[in-house]
């Protein structure tokens, strides 16, 4: 065994033109940990997140997943990660079990135990009964689930997901929950994990870390970060203190956009 972080960020930069997205973010993140990366739209979650799933490079810094160079061994990172898009990554045209199929095949999930991983990682999100199904007929919980099924096939280490519960009502998100702390659970997987929701991840994560321009300004245990502020403090608060602004920020048009992007792919 290793004691390597799951996620090692030292001094990660990241630019669109002049706005500076990722503006020095350190940070490490525990194997077998739920890590939340909070902050308003904006942010910087997103970039973050995808330098270290390598869906970007890393131009400033250097990002280590489980001692895994990202730049230097891309490949051999992608093995490690499982990936949730914010974006739809579902295929409204393909049932349950081709969506999964399709990704055991992008991430090399070898040829003779690919139908054993589908089976799994359907079974491991409680999807065994509508994998027949296209994915137009499903609700956005089961869509959701879907995509978990796709990240989980490959047995990722890490399973990163982005905004994994926007949109949905709470007992569908309490179902993502239930599925991920399962397999969590089963695997000793890691999950780093981006939500606007300061309950689901006060009570869901082990620490988090309140992102704010671009920066990590403040990390820890939900409840050490609240405790700092004061005996009532929600994480809202204890955001507020840090940085002097809100979690909420434009949040409402974040969460518009991703369920209408989701109702398109349901109907399109
Ligand atoms: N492709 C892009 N081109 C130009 N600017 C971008 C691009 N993607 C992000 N940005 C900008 O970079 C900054 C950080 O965006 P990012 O998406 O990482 O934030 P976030 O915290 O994930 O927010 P959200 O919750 O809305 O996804 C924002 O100012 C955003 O406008």
């Amino acid at each position: 065994m290793t004691s390597e972080p799951a996620v090692r960020c030292t001094g990660l930069r990241y630019r669109f033109g002049r706005t500076a997205a990722v503006d020095g973010v350190e940070l490490s993140i525990e194997p077998g940990t739920v890590f939340g990366l909070l902050g308003p739209n904006g942010a910087g979650k997103t970039t973050t997140i995808r330098m270290i799933s390598t869906l970007l490079p890393v131009p400033t810094g250097a990002v280590e997943v489980f001692g895994v160079d990202v730049n230097l061994r891309k490949l051999a990172v992608r093995r490690l990660i499982g990936y949730v898009p914010q974006q739809l990554s579902a295929d409204s045209a393909l049932s349950g079990w081709e969506n999964v199929a399709l990704f055991a095949r992008l991430f090399d999930v070898p040829r003779a135990q690919r139908r054993s991983a589908v089976e799994a990682a359907l079974r491991a999100v409680g999807l065994e009964e509508v994998a027949g199904r296209t994915a137009s007929t499903y609700s956005g919980g089961l869509i959701r689930r879907l995509e978990l099924a796709q990240a989980l096939v490959s047995a990722p280490r890490l399973l990163v997901l982005d905004e994994p519960t926007v949109g949905l009502d709470p007992v569908a998100r309490a179902g993502v929950w239930e599925h991920i702390e399962r397999m969590r659970a089963a695997t000793g997987m890691t999950v780093l994990i981006t939500t606007h929701y300061m309950e689901e991840a006060d009570r869901r994560c082990d620490r988090v870390a309140f992102m704010h321009r671009g920066r990590v300004r403040s990390e820890g245990p939900p409840r050490d970060l609240c405790a700092a502020v004061g005996p009532e403090a929600t994480l809202e608060d204890a955001f507020r203190a840090v940085t002097g602004g809100t979690l909420a920020g434009d949040a409402g048009e974040g969460m518009r956009q991703v369920r209408a992007a989701r109702r398109d792919a349901r109907h399109g």
